[in-house]
């Protein structure tokens, strides 16, 4: 029993460490809580307490990199129970407020007359914090100045909402697997200029400042946000309230709808001096319990892997299985954080496995019951193709990586810019839809984009796609088809190269990609139209000679159709082809058949695909058939490549 207590002892400062110091948890908080629930047991049990327990202390650990600073009073931790009873027992009938037990970093504002002074966090064993006073300043929502001239306390938690965390997230070197590390990592370990976009917010729960204070929680409350803070959501049980009121009460609290991460709730005396007289335990206060909720498990069989890369190479890995009911929604895909969960979860495709939603968000697997251990750690990225290789995080924990500098995984941006309203305009096509095509290897450039119906079973298979939005993104990029070499020219983001000189190049070639090209390899001198420098000049040769770019808008050109704006159109109408119908065979020199139908359509006429009795004329190239002969047949002008150009010019 000893040596178990011992390794249970191990095992959970391995995790506070990596937890408190590092944000970076190295199992998920349901395990952490059944080891601790397991050593509790066994101290109650023996009657022994072994040094180091965390049971019976705050746990938390300092970073050497900021200063030390001592609580006017300890940062405890919160009781918790899983029960609705024994938080009703608890109540004894009293009036109580319950708020969300929010799951960021918790800190301490100080104020002296009126005027931010200090950011201070939990720290070691509640007693000892962080000064991240530098980084603090940063969150827009903590009042610098308030209306309160003597010193002040307040307690808040640092949160990051689920929108921000899922935007800022990907993008990160090191991402976090929940936003509380997202919190910690940035107030704690950022300067203050890298703090800037991570928009973290802070939410007050408490005043600890007994003279500014009056005697209800819920006015306490109240008088914060009088004060400027924002406050945590919360609501007040009323005097003598039933046990079904306590049920319904709790039940409003649904953690899908409120934007911030949350692990529970809290109930605490309203009466504060009442809360107060109850004193607390070397761990937690006595006037408030914190209602986490019951991690209920379900049974279900693994299927396998699903990767993806991120913008930085990362390559995500989560755990697909079949179909659970929980809580009225569908779940299939569980996120496996790192490497260290999948090897500890000993996978195997057709094993039995156990999953649930922690805090009732986020899908994970608890439990793996057949444990055949058959899955080999991924070697390949889903995106390139390039093997990966295993990082280790700052945390320790270790993670799959992409290191090919050319994947398409880093490219979101150019797909992002490409597809944007003023450039190809494909209404619909989110950032973080396109990075997720990306990720999946659906997308590798963008000619890809057109041709989704091949992965459209996995599309539509994803979280928040469905039939129909899939339907819709189609129509949207169908859409697009036909578009201006203007627009594509500006969403080739060729640097320096945007939508006015788009349009330029756009005019000056009739819209003819075939022409716009071929200038390119003769050497043409862009400096000669009106507006185009030096730069754009260099910068139109460098992006052509770049292979990679290539590889990413040529296949394109298969997929699309240029068409002239209005207005350029109307000023090439005095062309002899203005208002003609005409057919294009056989092989030419300059045009491929989609560019040849979009220089007809640049000269304001038809391009039609057979020959008939409207056909006004017909342009032929090498071995040209059955079109040739029945043009003849028909009388109708018959050019070739060169007297069609020729008549062009004049
Ligand atoms: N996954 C891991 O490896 C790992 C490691 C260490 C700890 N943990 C998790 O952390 C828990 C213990 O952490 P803890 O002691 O920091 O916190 P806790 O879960 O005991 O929560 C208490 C704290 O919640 C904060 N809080 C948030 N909203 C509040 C509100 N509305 N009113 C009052 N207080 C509010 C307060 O700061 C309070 O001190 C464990 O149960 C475990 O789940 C996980
Ligand atoms: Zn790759």
């Amino acid at each position: 029993m000893m040596q178990r207590m011992k390794e249970l002892i191990f095992a959970l400062q391995k995790a506070d460490t990596a937890y408190h110091k590092h944000d970076q948890p190295i199992m998920s908080d349901r395990e952490y809580d059944l080891l601790y629930d397991e050593l509790f047991a066994l101290e109650e049990k023996t009657g022994v307490l072994l040094a180091g327990s965390p049971v019976h202390k705050v746990s938390g650990e300092l970073l050497e990199s900021l200063a030390e600073v001592t609580h006017t009073r300890p940062m405890l931790s919160a009781g918790k129970t899983k029960s609705i009873d024994e938080v009703f027992r608890f109540a004894q009938g009293r009036k109580m407020v319950l708020s969300w037990k929010l799951d960021g970093l918790t800190l301490v504002l100080r104020y002296t007359a009126g005027v931010f002074t200090q950011a201070i966090t939990r720290g070691r064993e509640g007693l000892v914090g962080e000064d991240v006073t530098h980084t603090a300043k940063l969150m827009s929502n903590i009042p610098l100045r308030i209306p309160y001239t003597d010193d002040l306390e307040v307690r808040g938690e640092c949160v990051v909402g689920w929108n921000s965390f899922k935007q800022l997230n990907d993008g990160l070197e090191e991402p976090y697997s929940h936003p509380r590390g997202l919190a910690a990592g940035s107030i704690r370990k950022l300067d203050a200029e890298a703090m800037r976009n991570r928009r973290l917010e802070f939410l007050a729960f408490n005043l600890i400042s007994d003279h500014a204070d009056s005697s209800s929680k819920w006015e306490q409350l109240r008088h914060l946000r009088s004060l400027g803070f924002d406050v945590v959501g919360h609501s007040v049980l009323a005097v003598g309230a039933s046990h079904q009121s306590l049920s319904d009460a709790v039940a409003l609290y649904n953690p899908e709808q409120y934007d911030y991460p949350v692990d529970g709730l809290i109930i605490e005396y309203d009466d504060l001096s009442y809360g107060r007289s109850l004193g607390s335990t070397g761990h937690h206060e006595n006037r408030l319990i914190a209602l986490k909720w019951q991690d209920e498990l379900y049974d279900t069989i693994f299927r396998g892997l699903e990767l993806a890369t991120t913008r930085t190479g990362m390559v995500s890995v989560t755990g697909v299985f079949d179909d659970v009911q929980i809580d009225g929604s569908t779940v299939n895909h569980a996120y496996l954080h790192n490497l260290d969960i999948l090897d500890k979860l000993e996978l195997g495709i057709g094993d039995r496995i156990q999953v649930y939603k922690a805090n009732q968000i986020i899908p994970q697997i608890a439990e793996n019951t057949t444990r055949s251990g058959t899955l080999t750690i991924p070697t390949h990225c889903p995106c390139c193709g390039e093997p990966v290789v295993i990082h280790q995080t700052s945390g320790g924990t270790r993670q799959l990586f992409c290191e090919n500098t050319q994947c398409p995984a880093k490219l979101v941006r150019k797909f992002v810019h490409f597809c944007s309203k003023t450039r190809m305009d494909i209404e619909g096509l989110s950032e973080s839809t396109l990075e997720k095509f990306i990720q999946h290897g659906w997308v590798k450039n963008f000619a890809d984009l057109y041709e989704l119906d091949r992965y459209k079973a996995q599309i539509v298979a994803t979280d928040g796609f469905g039939e129909k939005s899939f339907a819709r993104l189609q129509a949207a990029i169908d859409k697009r088809r036909c578009c201006t070499m203007n627009q594509f020219i500006a969403g080739l983001g060729i640097h320096t190269v945007g939508r006015h000189a788009g349009r330029d190049l756009a005019q000056y070639f009739h819209g003819s990609w075939a022409a716009f090209e071929l200038a390119i390899q003769e050497n043409f001198d862009f400096t000669t139209l009106p507006d185009f420098g030096e730069t754009m000049h260099n910068n139109i040769y460098s992006w052509y000679a770049d292979a990679e770019a290539d590889k990413l808008w040529r296949p394109l050109l298969q997929h699309i159709t240029f068409i002239q704006e209005e207005q350029i159109m109307s000023t090439h109408t005095n062309n002899p082809f203005s208002g003609k119908n005409i057919v294009a065979t056989g092989k030419l020199e300059q045009y491929t058949r989609q560019s040849i139908e979009a220089k007809i359509l640049s000269l304001d006429a038809t391009p039609q695909s057979s020959v008939t009795k409207t056909t006004d004329f017909l342009i032929v190239g090498a071995k040209a058939g059955s079109k040739l002969a029945k043009a003849q047949q028909l009388g109708i002008t018959i050019l070739s490549e060169a007297e069609f150009e020729a008549m062009l010019e004049a």
